[in-house]
């Protein structure tokens, strides 16, 4: 399929007028075709617009149809073949295989999505019935479910270009609550955008749903992504990308004369901590495999470890040392655009310059463009307490050790730390009982709390959280990832004494659904 350079406003292309922007291949430094013009206010008046009169429709369609629709973007997606591969490595820096298998998560994101519009759970049908002989008052028939909000504005992301992105998890939660999606495109990787977009526009056509049902523009964050926060036919927003960004986004939403609510996923550094038996029993171990999630995929992920908590003593510099060894090894790894390399580089800088941090260990230096060299701080607890900096995300493949002269310092640090995505414990059974007082510590601090793995790596499933309290994300009862995501679209609506010719199929007594229902407070299964 040629790229066109165009963005997709229902069911038509067009070139935006605003600044170009191109993609650059960061392996090779190159710039690469299309240009890809940027949308103004107009485009983003007229793909909301669309997005608000495809609404009802498209919230009235079946659960069949909704699903089969999102099984048909799957298709499609895969239909691309090779060509999608090889733009999103091109564009993004990403090995084909990490690509590939993201390919693999977006299209089984889609259809893992389409089961659960088909199983209606997600619809929390409830009815009380009336009690007209109730004393002193009597009871109204009482029903509810849920709805879409309405249209979202989605950002792509640039990490993740295809599973974070134009067709990714924050799109499938959304089309699958029954919501149109407006994407703002990331700059980074356009041309995987239009790929995946004209999929998701090919996936509408073919479904036979109003055209508005899909969007995407191309353009400033300041232009295209704030006039689409702000204008009042979007009614949700979902981000992933850096904290200034998404607070950004979430005063323009809370200033609007509706605000909106903004699901935001920005920083977290993730802490690891390293129980005393777990450290005495395989500190070099750990070491290892914590150097692998670390530098793995340039330490690009929101879930990267960016911090490590340890008792000091022998088994930490065992841990040190073996950690030492294996990022000494790490050769320097693409990163995925020059911004986010100098970003990178200038929070690597700061660590350096931290007084009372040393630098333990660093990776090979690049030999390519847009390389970053992987590197490993430590600091003491006081140290780190004194200097809030410290505690800032560096988006890419460098952690800080804090040395802590116990468990209960350990327990301290902890109890400080801005809300985080996810905690891990390295332990051994005779850790259970610093584990178990650390516990409630972490389930206030983090949405994921991981036992002897490693954070990088989210499985996409029923029970995954991939949120956690402010700054990790905006709002710390979602999650981005996982079926339960559908939940941040969605808001319950009462029906009241109603006839049953009125009420949806799924609150009608005798419903065809046979879903799962709340019958007086008892789940009924018809
Ligand atoms: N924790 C995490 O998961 C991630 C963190 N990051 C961090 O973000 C940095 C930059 O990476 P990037 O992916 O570009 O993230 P950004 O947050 O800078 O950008 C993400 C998207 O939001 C838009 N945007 C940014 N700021 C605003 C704003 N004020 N108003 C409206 N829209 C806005 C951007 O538009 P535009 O086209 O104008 O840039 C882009 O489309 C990285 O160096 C890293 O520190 C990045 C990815 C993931
Ligand atoms: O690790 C993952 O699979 C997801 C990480 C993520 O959401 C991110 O890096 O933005």
């Amino acid at each position: 399929m040629a790229l066109t350079g165009e963005m997709l406003i229902g069911a038509t292309r067009l070139r935006g007028t605003e600044r170009p922007v191109r993609a650059i291949n960061p392996s090779t430094g190159e710039a690469m075709e299309p240009a890809y013009g940027g949308g103004t206010a107009a485009e983003v008046e007229r793909a909301c617009a669309l997005a608000w009169a495809a609404f009802d429709t498209y919230r009235a369609t079946t659960l069949e149809q909704r699903a089969s629709f999102l099984e048909t973007v799957a298709q499609e997606l895969m239909e691309l073949g090779d060509e999608l591969v090889e733009r999103a490595v091109a564009e993004s820096g990403l090995p084909r295989g990490r690509i590939e298998g993201e390919r693999a998560r977006t299209v089984g994101q889609l259809r893992l999505f389409a089961q659960v519009v088909r199983d209606g759970l997600w619809l929390d049908a409830r009815i009380d019935p009336a009690l007209p002989d109730r004393k002193p008052l009597p009871r109204p028939d009482l029903r509810q479910r849920q709805i879409p909000l309405g249209p979202v504005a989605v950002f792509g992301a640039s990490n993740f270009p295809l599973a974070f992105s134009v067709a990714g998890g924050d799109t499938a939660s959304a089309l699958a609550a029954g919501c149109p999606v407006v994407v703002k495109a990331h700059s980074a990787h356009p041309g995987t955008s239009e790929l995946a977009g004209r999929a998701v526009q090919a996936a509408v056509r073919k479904c036979e749903l109003p055209e508005g049902v899909f969007s995407m523009l191309f353009g400033a964050g300041s232009v295209v992504g704030q006039g689409l926060v702000a204008d009042p036919r979007i009614k949700a927003v979902g981000f992933t990308g850096s904290r200034a960004g998404g607070v950004a986004l979430m005063k323009t939403a809370a200033a609007r004369p509706e605000p909106i609510p903004v699901y935001a996923e920005m920083s977290s550094i993730n802490p690891v901590f390293l129980l005393p038996a777990a450290m005495k029993a395989r500190a070099e171990a750990i070491g290892k495999a914590f150097v692998g999630s670390l530098t793995m995929g340039a330490g690009q992920f929101c879930t990267n470890p960016g911090l490590v908590l340890a008792v000091e003593g022998p088994e930490l510099d065992r841990f040190v040392a073996a950690a030492a060894e294996a990022l000494g090894a790490a050769p320097a790894a693409t990163m995925l655009t020059p911004g986010i390399l100098k970003a990178y580089q200038e929070g690597v800088e700061r660590l350096s310059n931290a007084p009372k941090v040393q630098k333990v260990a660093e990776g090979l230096l690049h030999n390519g463009p847009t390389q970053g060299q992987a590197a490993l701080f430590m600091t003491d607890a006081a140290s780190f307490a004194a200097d809030p900096g410290l505690e800032e995300e560096v988006f890419g493949a460098a952690s800080l050790i804090i040395r802590c002269q116990d468990t209960g310092t350990m327990r301290d640090v902890a109890e400080k730390l801005e809300g985080q995505l996810t905690a891990t414990l390295q332990m051994e059974k005779e850790d259970v009982e610093e584990a178990r007082a650390l516990l409630p510590v972490l389930e206030r601090r983090v949405g994921r709390i991981l036992v002897n793995g490693y954070p990088t790596g989210v499985e996409v499933s029923h029970a995954m959280v991939h949120g956690g309290p402010y700054p990790s994300t905006a709002d710390g009862r979602s999650t981005s990832v996982g079926t339960l995501a559908i939940r941040r679209f969605l808001r319950p609506v009462c029906y009241q004494d109603f006839p049953a010719e009125l009420l949806p199929e799924e609150l009608r007594d005798n419903s065809p659904l046979h879903l799962l229902r709340l019958e007086d407070g008892k789940p009924v299964q018809h």
